[in-house]
């Protein structure tokens, strides 16, 4: 069934993207400089802005400098092919679509996801959520016309509203501190779910309870029965299996709305200390974004002498980059020299985002440029944003195929030139959306409309996304 008859991909791409100079208000207005920032909102009220500034500056940091710091060193490990990294999640996540079931079921498929590359590709998996934060969005076409209506295009739920009103489409900064306070309430119930329990591997069954019978289930079934064989003979052997109890979960989202995350910016002196091993030696006590442990620069919004870059550059968080076809290797390097100037492994990921049918020709140059410059960087391989296509009945829908020829592009670049594949960004839910056409469940342009609910880009399935994690397990494998 189509949920209220809005699945047609109908945005006109009648303007160009907005770029205006982000007005520098609130307690840290004069630490940052009055650069052009693409892809910002038009607040239609400065005086209300200003006081969301105010009162974010004022609230408790999300996540602490410390796990980010943690996050940088497994991302070095990535980097250097001793870890995989496994960040994922929804396109645009929604206000609406925090609830426990839904964070559950995206936090259960991403465990499984993870037991999955683990178990295939015999490495630990660092897990990263697009989750806690990811509420704006990028987009082509600041308006969206339908029929003969033309209103501002939706920027994701901290700016303004899917409905297509004047009103839900005008940008209201009281939302920035509905995101904060989303993201918190979603931080809170995946802490207690990887800290309580739930994610012991000894579990690995239970993840799988809830999701339809499927063939990718039925896999990943037997994959939990070796698991439990292996873990019932290490415990025979006298293993402590404790540590297993808690699992280490990451969050993260696109750096977009320098609104919500500069104020969120802190030099965090007064942390208390962690426990577990904390990388001291590349803590600096610069500022962090204590929005998200790792945050992410869009294709959109990479460009050298903007505000995007300025801030990532700023901020001692582990930094993604998204890389499209067209980014040349001085690109590249000029991006590292501004955000990872002292080449420190961990703090650069390059989240390549190619097209399946180009990757193969665009990826090789530039990771041989990066490795010949003798920087570290972790790539990352993202095989959705450059394979979006519009279906005939006018859905915005990826082939899972071609997501995965992506990948398995991704892993043949890299065994080519004998560098390492670091890990995937995915855009997937743990619902049985029919957004992505094929997977094991064949969905065709009709079946589209049976459940379309991404509110921007379509998301990979509970089933593709376990199927997914299989398919590249054995590339890992491989490597
Ligand atoms: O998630 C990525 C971008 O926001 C998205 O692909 C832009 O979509 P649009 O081209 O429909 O604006
Ligand atoms: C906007 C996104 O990607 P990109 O910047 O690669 O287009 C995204 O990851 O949702
Ligand atoms: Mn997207």
């Amino acid at each position: 069934m189509v949920r209220s008859g809005r699945r047609r991909w109908e945005t006109a791409r009648v303007s160009s993207p907005t770029t205006t100079t982000v007005p520098v208000t609130g307690p840290a207005a004069t630490a940052w400089p009055d650069l052009p920032a693409a892809q910002q909102p038009e607040w239609p009220d400065a005086a209300a802005l200003a006081q969301v500034h105010a009162e974010l500056a004022s609230y408790p940091p999300l996540v602490f400098a410390g796990e980010a710091d943690q996050l940088r060193a497994q991302l070095a490990q990535a980097a250097r092919g001793e870890a995989f990294l496994l960040q994922g999640g929804d396109c645009a996540e929604t206000f609406a679509g925090a609830t426990a079931d839904g964070i559950r079921r995206r936090v259960k498929t991403m465990l499984q996801m993870s037991a999955v590359l683990t178990y295939g590709g015999g490495l630990p998996v660092i897990k990263v959520g697009r989750m806690a934060g990811q509420f704006s969005k990028p987009r082509s076409s600041n308006l969206e016309t339908r029929g003969d209506v033309t209103l501002p295009a939706y920027r994701g739920d901290a700016v303004n509203d899917f409905s297509f009103t004047a009103e839900g489409r005008t940008p209201d900064p009281q939302r920035l501190l509905r995101a904060y306070h989303t993201a918190s309430a979603t931080l809170n119930l995946i802490r207690a779910f990887t800290t309580g329990g739930y994610a012991d591997l000894r579990k690995v069954h239970e993840w799988n309870r809830g999701f339809a019978a499927t063939t990718a289930n039925a896999r990943y079934d037997a994959l939990a029965k070796d698991v439990d064989k292996a873990m019932r003979f290490m415990a025979a052997c006298g293993a402590d299996f404790d540590a297993l109890r808690t699992v280490q979960f990451f969050a993260s989202h696109e750096a977009l709305l320098l609104d919500y995350e500069r104020p969120l910016t802190r030099t965090l002196d007064e942390e208390p200390p962690l426990s577990g091993p904390t990388s001291a030696d590349v803590r600096q006590g610069g500022p962090y974004d204590t929005s998200a442990h790792m945050i992410w620069i869009g294709e959109r919004t990479r460009q050298l002498d903007g505000a995007h870059v300025d801030f990532a550059a700023r901020v001692r968080n582990p930094i993604g980059v998204k890389l499209g076809p067209k980014t040349s290797v001085a690109d590249a390097l000029a991006l590292a020299d501004r955000i990872d100037p002292f080449n420190e492994p961990g703090r650069l990921t390059f989240i390549s985002r190619m097209g399946a049918g180009v990757i193969r020709e665009a990826l090789p140059a530039l990771v041989a440029g990066v490795r010949d410059s003798g920087r570290v960087v972790t790539w990352v391989c993202d095989p959705m944003h450059g394979n979006t296509i519009t279906s005939q009945s006018g859905y915005k829908t990826r082939r899972f195929d071609d997501v995965v020829e992506e990948v398995r592009g991704f892993f043949e670049v890299h065994a080519t030139l004998g560098t390492v594949p670091g890990g995937l960004h995915v855009e997937l839910t743990g619902d049985d959306v029919t957004e992505c056409l094929g997977g094991a469940f064949d969905i065709d342009d009709a079946g589209l409309a049976t459940r379309y609910e991404s509110l921007c880009d379509p998301r990979l399935n509970h089933q593709q996304s376990l199927e997914l994690a299989f398919l590249a397990a054995e590339m890992l494998q491989q490597r």
